[in-house]
């Protein structure tokens, strides 16, 4: 024989109670459960509402209306109509009851804890007697049971202690005289030895479902409810989360205590003790396995079982030299505040003895607070004790599982993903058992840390970067269209998902609480569109605080520059194809590469030089494995390589640069590309990623224009200037061809020192042979002394760019 409970939402409606039937009706005939019933939900709360403004002298009748309007639709839609009137006679009875009752509340303005949990009683009463009788239709014998009269409490009225022996021998005698009945119990409600109905507290019709599992010897109890189960984590949090097949009593313990609210773990203790299986199942998804909480069951392939926590905790420190080595301190602490019925939900010492800190609901922290000062006010008086303080607005997390006991490294994991999210944890506590790993952190990390935590463990390779994406242009464009197609194989072959989380461009902003849809990413911003504000952008990002978050700048602009220090400082990486954040002043270079170290983050910027060529990063692994640089040599500029390429026969200057642009290989403002600037951040950055603090006035550039050119007011006046200086053009063009020579604009870095020039080059220098945008740079290192390492090809362009920037984004977080 089974026992099923059924929760607040599983009877909350006709369409509930008509699921409630049809999982009575698949069982067994002639076994028959014993089904226990709790309040319609929202009716303990409407009750509660009306017995405290009853208090206080205020109108109820609202709620009441409410109450009997819930139970009457439920009549209505459930029963015949010619079923129906004994029931609404019944209940109007229990509504009277009710009524007179709230009305001596009212009157005497009095509100004892016996009569508030006589008015909660009616909740379970009604949903009891309604439902038995809904359930006649299909099961004639179907009966309502007061369980008020069965289970025997002392007087403790809202948290009465059960009478076991007594219960489970009345529960006994009834069910032997019943058994051929289908029974419909009221949970929560009991009764003290005088009969005045008292309340089990908290979690009391799981109390119920387990105390008379407990006295018949159930098979199983199964809690109906309407979630699949108890989940890894809080699902409003993580979207992750999944539903666990298997759980051991002790892991069910430790995951209701913060969090899950399932079941109410103390309300399973009668059940424990007589190694009792509970069954979670989801009146909504019956089909569903749900989640098994059994004795010694190990099946689960998880280093842990799930992740709880608590969304507002505050701690108090105590510490002082008066505590060191003073034996009973602690003892007197906690007996102090447990006598005064403050619960301590953690609690940390020092291995120096000399600070403890416990964590309590937020409610009572003043009041901790106040006996503390009160209980050692001399200790406090004499200085041996620093006078506690009571910090607000923390969580807990935790991770539980009794694997963990035996698996090294589990607490490594932990720390590891809250620490490369930026979460700072305030403190710590493991508990004996082994079987959970707590730590405090603030509030508004919670959400943030409790999915980065999730992956860590139960997401194995699954990864998901939350991107933020400035700029919309040729880069920015290129760079979603490429995440479109290729987002299917990656989540196929590399558990990784990249979601669109913000998109900016000069004009408007647009931030979605989801992920943006790449294949209508134009529409989605306009239609959602605030007007661009880089500030509150940023704001809005971190506010946010998602886990494996990546900042990503496709603009040419120094505005959002000034953010980068902040970004990495909030635990963002960053992503970015403009040079100009690396290329400014060296100091802020070197800050930026410090606050990612410090902070844990990635700073990636492989396309700042030669787009998605492997540059920087082969730049970086020479470094790390102890090569030596002697000199770079490099061509770095898409642009003038492409039009020196291209600059033959009777085309004229001004016309290739015009088709560079157009091809998308210059830089936003062809200029930066024509006078050198472009190609001097390049050889800038790639100097300093070389180890020399160089500044922009280091670099001797050659200008490769007439000064005409270089003093061009706008973008049209500069091609008009080309066009003017065609002649000096054709003349470089026509010296280089008379010695068989090609020109080449070639940066050089040696000795610290970088030149950037325009020379002529014959077929016996390695850059003689280009094509297209190439772009090209050999490495002449202590290991490539007598050879130097090249690397040759397309320089610049929007594909090889959002390419390289894509790489980038995939690489945040692999080490
Ligand atoms: N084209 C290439 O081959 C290549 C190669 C490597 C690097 N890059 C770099 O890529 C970057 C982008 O180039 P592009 O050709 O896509 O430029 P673009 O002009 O086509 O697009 C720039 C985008 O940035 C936006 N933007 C500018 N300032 C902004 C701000 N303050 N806030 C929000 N958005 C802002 C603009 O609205 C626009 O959408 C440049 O830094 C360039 O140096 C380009
Ligand atoms: N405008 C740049 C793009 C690559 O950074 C170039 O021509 O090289
Ligand atoms: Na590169």
């Amino acid at each position: 024989m089974n026992i099923l409970k059924f929760g607040g939402t599983s009877v909350g409606s006709a369409s509930g109670i008509r699921t409630l039937i049809s999982i009575l009706k698949e069982r067994e005939q002639d076994d028959y459960p014993v089904v226990v019933l709790s309040a319609m939900s929202g009716v303990t709360n409407l009750l509660l509402a009306m017995a405290e403004k009853a208090q206080v002298a205020e109108e109820y009748t609202a709620e009441l209306k409410e109450i009997e309007e819930k139970h009457f639709e439920v009549v209505r839609t459930l029963l015949p109509a010619a079923a129906q009137n004994p029931v609404f006679t019944k209940l109007k009875i229990y509504f009277n009851e009710l009524e007179d009752v709230l009305q001596s509340v009212y009157h005497l303005k009095e509100l004892s804890p016996q009569t508030k949990d006589l008015i909660l009683s009616f909740g379970e009463r009604c949903s009891a007697f309604m439902i038995s009788h809904v359930a006649k239709q299909d099961f004639p014998d179907a009966q309502c049971v007061d369980g008020a009269e069965l289970i025997k409490t002392d007087s403790n009225f809202g948290q009465a202690k059960v009478d076991t022996s007594l219960t489970e021998l009345l529960i006994q005698d009834f069910y032997e005289a019943n058994r051929a009945k289908l029974l419909f119990v009221t949970g929560f409600i009991a009764s003290n030895t005088e009969g005045r109905t008292t309340t089990l507290g908290r979690g009391g019709s799981d109390f119920t479902a387990a105390i008379w599992g407990s006295a018949l010897h159930a098979k199983e109890i199964e809690i109906w409810t309407d979630v699949d189960g108890m989940l890894t984590a809080d699902p409003r949090i993580v979207e992750k989360a999944f539903s666990l097949p298997e759980l051991s009593y002790t892991e069910a313990m430790e995951l209701s205590y913060f969090g899950a609210k399932v079941i109410y773990p103390p309300t399973m203790t009668p059940a424990f003790l007589k190694k009792i299986p509970i069954v979670i199942k989801n009146t909504f998804n019956k089909d569903f396995k749900g989640t098994y909480i059994r004795h010694g069951v190990n099946t689960s392939t998880f280093p842990i079982k799930g992740i709880s926590s608590i969304d507002e905790i505050s701690i108090l420190n105590l510490s002082g030299s008066g505590m060191v080595g003073k034996t009973g301190f602690s003892g007197r602490l906690f007996s102090l505040l447990s006598r005064e019925q403050i619960n301590v939900v953690l609690i940390t010492q020092s291995s120096s003895e000399h600070s403890i800190t416990f964590a309590v609901k937020p409610a009572d922290a003043l009041s901790a607070l106040a006996i503390i000062s009160k209980e050692f006010e001399l200790e406090l008086q004499a200085k041996k004790l620093e006078y506690p303080e009571v910090e607000n607005g923390l969580a807990v997390l935790a991770i539980v599982g009794e694997n963990m006991k035996h698996t090294p490294g589990m607490s490594g994991k932990l720390f590891h993903a809250l620490g490369r999210n930026g979460v700072n944890v305030r403190a710590i506590a493991q508990g004996s058992s082994e079987y959970n790993i707590s730590v405090i952190l603030s509030k508004t990390d919670l959400s943030k840390a409790v999915n980065a935590v999730h992956e860590a463990f139960f997401e194995n390779l699954k990864k998901t970067l939350h991107v933020f994406c400035l700029g919309t242009g040729n880069i920015g464009k290129t760079l979603f269209r490429q995440l479109l197609v290729q987002s299917p194989l990656l989540a196929q072959n590399n558990d990784l998902e990249v979601k669109v989380m913000g998109v900016s461009n000069t004009r408007e902003m647009y931030l979605s609480k989801t992920a943006m849809n790449l294949a209508d990413w134009e529409n989605e911003l306009s239609k959602n569109a605030e007007p661009a504000d880089l500030a509150s952008f940023v704001k809005q990002m971190k506010a946010m605080n998602l886990p494996n978050c990546v900042f990503v700048d496709n603009t040419a602009s120094g505005n959002p520059v000034n953010f980068y220090q902040e970004i990495l400082e909030s635990s963002i990486s960053l992503v970015t194809c403009n040079k100009i954040g690396n290329s400014a002043e060296y100091e802020q270079y070197a800050a930026f590469k410090n606050a990612a170290r410090t902070y844990g983050v990635d700073f990636h910027y492989e396309t700042n030089v030669g787009a998605g060529l492997p540059i920087i990063r082969t730049l970086k692994d020479l470094m790390l494995s102890g090569d030596n640089i002697f000199s770079i040599e490099a061509i770095l500029s898409g642009t003038i390589s492409f039009i020196f390429n291209n600059f033959k026969n009777d085309v004229l200057f001004h016309e290739i640069v015009k088709e560079a642009q157009d091809k998308g290989y210059t830089e936003p403002d062809p200029r930066d590309d024509l006078n050198g600037k472009d190609f001097m951040r390049k050889m800038l950055i790639l100097a300093r990623d070389a180890g020399y603090p160089l500044e922009e006035a280091d670099v001797q550039l050659e200008s490769m224009l007439p000064p005409a050119c270089l003093a061009a007011a706008s973008v049209a006046d500069f091609y008009q200037e080309l066009e003017n200086n065609a002649a000096y053009f054709e003349d470089l063009k026509n010296k280089a061809a008379a010695e068989n020579k090609v020109l080449r604009y070639i940066g050089k870095l040696e000795e610290g020192k970088v030149t950037i020039n325009l020379q002529m080059v014959d077929d016996t220098h390695p850059f003689y042979m280009l094509s297209g945008s190439d772009n090209i740079i050999s490495f002449t290192t202590d290991r490539y002394k007598d050879r130097p390492l090249v690397i040759k090809g397309p320089g610049a362009g929007a594909e090889v760019t959002a390419a390289g920037v894509f790489a980038d984004i995939i690489n945040v977080g692999k080490k």
